[in-house]
């Protein structure tokens, strides 16, 4: 399937103080071509949540601006939005199906039938590989099982811009192996315009297009590398040369940055 690439997501001269003067973001510009998903990493404290909490709208006190295919964000429904927090922020008294049945109700304006819908939250868990937790309450499921509700949640919706908060942080390495190559796999068949912030090197490499390393000091706007890994079958990423080269790249850069 191939999409055309608009302009996308746009953040442009985006800073954000809180209350009391406290700077929590600097002074960011970047640019996500429609279609595109861009890994994010940074020093704890940068203002990576900050980021993304700006662009869901959670945050509407930032200078400058955030725009999606030329419309400023700030006018509610210009894009449709989908958040992966760092907490899965799944409804605990809501089973997977409700809790995926909710935001679709919340998000589809009425696209979609409630017999289509209730087809689609089947098809999700299934492509998760969690048919069988659908009448399940989260706080019954395993850190990776809760992540796969997030993430068919988060796909569910078809939203236009994908934002995921470190959603691989909790999970032991092969869980999250498993969840990286599913979230890719999902993507490239849905591939929404995605910001994935993770503070795993590794991960930024095999999932981002480009990869932006922010800063400590938040004076200074973040590097926007390419990644030409990404193009490369996923699983033979971990092994190839370019991999290999590309950490070093971005370790230089984290010892002058961080
Ligand atoms: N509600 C708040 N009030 C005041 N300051 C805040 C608030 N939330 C975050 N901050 C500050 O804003 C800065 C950026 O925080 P943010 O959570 O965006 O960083 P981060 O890069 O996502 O960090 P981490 O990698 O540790 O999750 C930090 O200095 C933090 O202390």
């Amino acid at each position: 399937m191939s999409y055309s690439k608009n302009k996308g997501l746009e953040i442009k001269g985006v800073t954000v103080e809180y209350p009391g003067g406290q700077c929590a973001l600097g002074h960011i510009d970047l640019c996500l071509p429609e279609h595109s998903i861009y890994t994010v990493i940074g020093p704890s404290g940068c203002g990576k949540s900050t980021l993304l909490r700006s662009i869901a709208g959670l945050i509407c006190s930032y200078t400058g601006d955030i725009l999606f295919n030329g419309l400023s964000l700030r006018e509610q429904g210009t894009a449709l939005i989908g958040l992966v927090p760092q907490n899965y922020g799944l409804l605990p008294w809501k089973t997977v199906q409700s809790n995926i049945r909710m935001a679709m109700k919340i998000s589809d304006s009425g696209r979609q039938t409630k017999q289509q819908q209730e087809q689609q939250i089947i098809n999700w868990l299934a492509a998760m590989g969690i048919a069988e937790l659908a009448q399940r309450y989260p706080l019954s499921l395993s850190g990776g099982q809760q992540q796969r509700v997030a993430l068919a949640r988060a796909f569910a919706i078809l939203p236009e811009i994908m934002l995921l908060d470190e959603p691989f942080s909790a999970l032991d390495a092969i869980t999250r192996e498993e969840i990286q190559t599913l979230f890719l796999e999902n993507w490239i068949s849905h591939p929404t315009t995605a910001l994935f912030v993770t503070h795993d090197v590794e991960e930024a490499i095999l999932l981002g297009e480009k990869i932006v390393i922010m800063s400590s000091n938040k004076e200074e706007s973040p590097v926007i590398m390419d990644n030409p890994v990404f193009h490369i079958t996923h699983e033979d990423k971990r092994d190839s040369d370019e991999f290999f080269q590309q950490s070093k790249r971005i370790r230089k850069v984290m010892q002058e940055k961080w």
